[in-house]
């Protein structure tokens, strides 16, 4: 990593973290407080959160994606705003209208199902009340590898079927199922290996049931990140950008993907989102089958927020559509790292813009000295692997 732009030392890199802990208004991931460090450099602020329980050469690329943002900065942007999903947790259903207010104008849902001590009843009345909250939105599920084969192959199929019902009830006079509307988006990682995987999508093949396998462990935890859909055992790819070791390593890996890709978080301060927003926006469009989002000509040319200026946004480049990312998890935090507004959901978007974190807010969330010394020692481990 030597010709890589970076810190000059260990000790430089350390006098530049700020490690916080933002408290979370909902469970999600089994947490409701959120430690990240983050880290100012020349090119920026960057964010170095793995989880807890990651091992230290995993953690390694998301200190390598922190490095990249504060010393390189983003990649050159396509497009000045991003569609994003909302993302609703394993949460009763009766709590989900409150949370999609959360997401405004969003048009693409994520619900997360399979949450242990649940049944398949309660991720069928999530999905549900999702469709009778906001009519029309496009549902995917993430099932975080819970499934075994033959589990996930029932819930996806009964799942599709409540999507499908929920859209015929709509239409006046649809009369049964629209077996050909749009039933579900696709189903993340539903379950945890390839060979599951490549199973399952066999299985659901042959049982006529048309919903697309979405891979995000098998590519964010992996060490080839590309075994999964070489495999067969996705159609589609979650990237996510620290797990991968950065924007431009992400934008690489989607390239060699070859499928369509959905650039999701990792329950990110602002800082850890707006990488994810650069990547997004970085992100060469594809078609999307059904009703995908379409840019408008304005989200191509006119960057919207913040310190656009600093990217470089191609008006020539492809215009077209990207999957909804999961970007828009801000909202489950009390207080962000940001001033209220800097990094906000406009009509189902966020903006591409660089954001710096409020001095104040950095010290009024700033974290326990003992979790500050976790970090720091965590850092300076990873550090040696790069
Ligand atoms: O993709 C989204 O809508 C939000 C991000 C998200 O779902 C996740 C963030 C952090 C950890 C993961 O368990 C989870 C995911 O599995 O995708
Ligand atoms: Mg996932």
């Amino acid at each position: 990593m030597t010709s890589v732009p970076g810190p000059e030392s260990i000790d430089d890199l350390l006098d530049r973290v700020h490690v916080v802990a933002l408290p979370m208004r909902v469970k999600f991931r089994g947490i409701t407080e959120r430690e990240v460090a983050l880290v100012e450099g020349p090119a920026g602020w960057g964010e170095f959160g793995a989880f807890p329980e990651y091992a230290d050469d995993e953690a390694a690329h998301w200190l390598a994606s922190a490095l990249e943002m504060a010393w390189q900065g983003p990649p050159p942007a396509l497009r000045s705003r991003v569609p994003v999903n909302a993302t609703i947790p394993a949460v009763a259903a009766g709590e989900v209208p409150g949370i999609l207010e959360r997401f405004p104008g969003c048009t693409t849902v994520k619900v997360k199902v399979a949450e242990a001590g649940q049944e398949l009843v309660d991720d069928v009345a999530r999905v549900a009340t999702v469709l009778q909250t906001r009519p029309g939105v496009r549902v995917r599920v993430d099932a975080n590898g819970a499934w075994s084969v033959d589990e996930a192959a029932h819930a996806v199929r009964v799942l599709d079927q409540a999507v499908r019902a929920a859209d015929a009830s709509r239409a006046p006079g649809a009369g049964p199922v629209a077996l050909d509307g749009p039933g579900l988006e696709y189903v993340e990682q539903p379950c945890a290996t390839v060979d599951e995987l490549v199973q399952l999508r066999e299985r659901l093949a042959a049982d006529g049931v048309r919903v697309d396998v979405a891979a995000d462990e098998s590519i964010r935890r992996a060490d080839d990140p590309l075994r999964v859909i070489r495999a067969g055992g996705a159609d589609r790819a979650v990237v996510k950008v620290a797990p991968l070791g950065g924007p431009r390593r992400l934008l690489a890996v989607a390239a060699e993907l070859g499928v369509l890709v959905t650039v999701s978080s990792a329950l990110d301060s602002a800082v850890g989102v707006s990488a994810g927003v650069a990547a997004a926006a970085a992100l060469p469009g594809r078609g999307l089958p059904g009703h995908g989002e379409i840019f408008d000509d304005d989200d191509v040319a006119n960057p919207t927020a913040g310190d656009a200026a600093a990217h470089s946004t191609n008006p020539a480049a492809d215009p077209t559509v990207i999957p909804a990312a999961g970007l828009g998890t801000g909202g489950f935090f009390h207080e962000d790292v940001v001033e209220t507004g800097a990094l906000t959901l406009v009509d189902g978007h966020l903006p591409v813009c660089s954001v710096v974190p409020d001095p104040a807010r950095l010290a009024g969330l700033r974290a326990a000295p003992d979790r500050r010394d976790w970090w720091l020692d965590r850092i300076r481990r990873c550090h040696a692997q790069l």
